[in-house]
C-alpha cells in the first residue's frame, strides 16, 4: 500500500480483483455498462507493456530492460466498457495481446516491483478521470483492492472453483471443456496464478472486501451478485 497520502479518487470506485477465468474482465465490464460506467481492465495495461517488451526485443525476465521499457511505454487505453481499446504506440493491440505468447511471458513482466509503481499510477490516474467523466468506474485486476484502490467504497473479490475457471477459459480457448482441452489450459490458468501470486494477493479477500464466489452462478447471475454489493454500498 501507498506510503505517502495521494489525491483522493474521483468518481464512485468498484474494485474488483480474482483469479484467472474467475469472471473478472466479463463481469466488471458489464456492471460498468449497467451503470453507465467507466470500465479498466489493468490485466490488460500488464498485457501490453509485455507485447511492447516483445515488439521491442526485450528480454521479458530482465527485470532492468523491463523497467526501461515501461519507462517508455506509449500505452491509450479506452475505458468505455462497451467498446475498450488497447493501442501501443498508435497501434491496436486489443486483440494481440490475448495471444498464448503473451500470456506466458505477462507474469515475468508484471513481477517487476518498480514496474507495477508506474503502472499503479497511471492506473490510478485512468480510473480517476473516467471516474470524474461518468461518475464512477469498475477497475478489475488483481492487486485493484489492496493496492491500486484500497481506498474504493466498493471492493470485490471474484472467486471460483480450480474446475469451474479451467472449464471456462477452455471453452473460451478451445471451444470446448472436454478433458484435453482443460489439460491444455491448465498452464495457462494454474501456472501464472501461482505466478502471480508472488507480487499480488487475490486468493484471500483483504479487509473490507466482500468475497462472491462464482462457482455455482452463471454470467447474469455473477453480474447481479456484483450489482448487489454495490447496491448495500450506496443504502
Ligand atoms: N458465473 C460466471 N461468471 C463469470 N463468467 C462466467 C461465468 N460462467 C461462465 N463465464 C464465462 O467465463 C469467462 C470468464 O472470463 P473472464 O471474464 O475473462 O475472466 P477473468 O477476467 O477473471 O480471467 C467468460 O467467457 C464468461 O462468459
Ligand atoms: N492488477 C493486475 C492485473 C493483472 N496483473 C497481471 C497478472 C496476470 O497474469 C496478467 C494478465 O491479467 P489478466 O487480467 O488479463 O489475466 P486473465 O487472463 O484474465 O487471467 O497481468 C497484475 O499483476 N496485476
Amino acid at each position: 500500500m501507498p506510503e505517502t497520502a495521494e489525491e483522493h479518487l474521483s468518481g464512485f470506485v468498484i474494485a474488483v480483483d480474482g483469479p484467472s477465468g474467475s469472471g473478472k474482465s466479463s463481469v466488471s465490464r458489464r456492471v460498468a455498462s449497467t451503470l453507465g460506467y467507466g470500465y479498466l481492465d489493468t490485466g490488460a495495461m500488464y498485457r501490453a507493456l509485455t507485447w511492447w517488451c516483445l515488439h521491442e526485443g526485450v528480454d521479458p525476465t530482465d527485470a532492468d530492460a523491463v523497467l526501461a521499457a515501461a519507462q517508455r511505454f506509449p500505452l491509450t487505453i479506452g475505458t468505455d466498457p462497451e467498446a475498450p481499446t488497447v493501442e501501443v504506440d498508435g497501434t491496436d493491440v486489443a486483440a494481440d495481446i490475448r495471444e498464448t505468447r503473451i500470456s506466458t511471458n505477462v507474469s515475468a513482466v508484471a513481477g517487476v516491483i518498480p514496474v507495477r509503481e508506474i503502472l499503479r499510477v497511471l492506473q490510478r490516474r485512468l480510473i480517476s478521470e473516467a471516474g470524474a467523466a461518468r461518475g464512477g468506474v469498475v477497475a478489475e485486476g488483481r492487486d485493484i483492492t489492496t493496492v491500486v484502490a484500497p481506498d474504493a467504497p466498493v471492493r470485490v473479490l471474484l472467486t471460483a472453483s480450480e474446475e469451474a475457471r479451467l472449464a471456462r477459459r477452455s471453452k473460451e480457448l478451445h471451444g470446448a471443456a472436454d478433458a484435453d482441452s482443460v489439460a491444455a489450459t491448465r498452464s495457462q490458468i494454474v501456472d501464472r496464478d501461482k505466478a502471480d501470486s508472488a507480487v499480488t494477493q487475490f486468493t484471500v479477500a483483504a479487509d473490507g472486501v466482500t468475497t462472491i464466489d462464482t462457482s455455482h452462478l452463471d454470467f447474469e447471475g455473477s453480474v447481479e451478485a456484483v450489482l448487489q454489493v454495490v447496491e448495500a454500498a450506496r443504502a
